[in-house]
């Protein structure tokens, strides 16, 4: 019921919501004014001049601007929440309320320091200067036309050092808020170098540094969730282990570097014929990992080979040397029941195969086999 009460007044938009927290938190604190400046008209403090007119066109003025941000008119406005203009119509109306109050102008004094201190730590700097300098022309008005019209109640000393507080405050105000909006600032550019510090780290902590392919880390980590996911579908998904032919020899022939470039060659062949659904790892050293979903171990394989067929044809260079290298693929399907490392351990053994019947060929866990004949 209150929330729902809450919804309606501050709406559910959560900008929206503390704006309107921030103007009804202003509308409140002058609520309080107007009551305190009526409760000393009525204990005899002043003699009321002017007391209905000014509650009137301070609520007026306050819920009018309250209404304004509640319907959105505001919204396409530098500033949305009024900050400044409800600031500073309330500085005006309290600064008016001192030159009422009378003998009582000692509580409107203290009203505004109130409402310096609510306001004026969300402003950037210079709207905080802006609202401080106003608050002292205000509120200078009111001291000396107070101490001019009567001087037995607003004592032209005592309203000069009144004045010369009331100066000191605001710079003192405008100090602390300072400080405080450089510390926001420092806040919000850590929170940003946080937030890519958390990038940087979740990619080192997914992807392969040499290929950009995921690790094997995040592989075994998706592994899992099909493995969990085919438990409650039907959908059955296949797995590929694929090794580079004597890799060895490639970099003892080629250099380091070159077989650097091949792996990362093999890696971008992979992306590029595997479908958007599919996912490529590097498992380690020169062995790859992918993963087939949806699909059955006939589909994997040709999928497989199509792989390495195209590894098969891809031009390496080093130097002014040419050289191709080939990859061995052991494929095998999800067992319903199995555990990744089982599954696995199957398509290992179909690569194991592959080696031994000659490399630059694919094997599948069952029988089922395409070499590059
Ligand atoms: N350039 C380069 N070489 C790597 C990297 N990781 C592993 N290797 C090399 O890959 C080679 C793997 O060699 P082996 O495990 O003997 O296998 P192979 O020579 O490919 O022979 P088969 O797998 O039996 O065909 C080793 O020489 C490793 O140093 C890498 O990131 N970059």
């Amino acid at each position: 019921m209150l929330r729902s009460l809450a919804d309606v007044v501050l709406t559910r938009d959560a900008k929206q919501r503390i704006r309107l927290a921030h103007s009804g938190l202003a509308s409140a604190l002058m609520v309080v004014a107007v009551v305190l400046m009526h409760v000393m008209t009525w204990l005899g403090v002043n003699d009321g001049t002017g007391l209905w007119a000014w509650t009137a066109v301070s609520a007026i003025g306050l819920v009018s601007m309250f209404i304004t941000i509640r319907l959105g008119w505001s919204a396409r406005l530098r500033d949305p929440s009024l900050t400044v203009l409800q600031l500073m119509y309330a500085v005006g109306c309290t600064a008016v309320a001192y030159r009422i109050a009378g003998a009582g102008h000692g509580t409107p004094l203290l009203m505004v320091a109130l409402v310096l201190m609510f306001g004026t730590f969300g402003l950037r700097r210079a709207q905080a200067w802006l609202v401080g300098s106003y608050t002292i022309a205000a509120f200078g008005i009111a001291m000396y036309t107070g101490a001019v019209d009567r001087p037995d109640i607003y004592d032209p000393v005592v309203q000069a050092a009144y004045f010369v507080s009331l100066i000191l405050f605001v710079c003192g105000l405008m100090a602390v808020s300072g400080r405080v909006a450089a510390m926001r600032q420092r806040l919000r550019v850590q929170k940003s170098e946080l937030a890519e510090a958390l990038d940087r780290i979740s990619l080192l902590a997914t992807r392969d540094e040499l290929t950009g392919l995921l690790n094997r880390r995040a592989m075994t980590e998706l592994l899992e969730r099909e493995r969990q996911r085919s438990q409650r579908s039907a959908q059955g998904w296949s797995v590929a282990i694929m090794d580079v032919d004597h890799f060895k020899q490639t970099n003892d022939v080629h250099g380091h570097a070159a077989g650097d470039e091949a792996l990362r060659k093999v890696a971008r062949v992979c992306e590029s014929l595997v479908r958007d659904c599919d996912a490529v790892s590097r498992w380690g050293g020169e062995e790859f990992v992918l993963l087939f979903r949806d699909v059955d171990a006939p589909a994997a394989l040709a999928a497989a080979d199509r792989v390495r067929a195209s590894v098969a044809g891809v031009a390496l260079t080093s130097g002014n040397a040419a050289f191709n290298i080939t990859v061995s693929i052991g494929v095998t399907a999800y067992r319903r029941g199995d555990t990744v490392a089982q599954t696995l351990s199957r398509a290992d053994g179909a690569l194991y195969q592959a080696k031994l019947a000659g490399r630059n060929r694919v094997e599948t866990s069952r029988a089922s086999a395409l070499d590059s004949a």
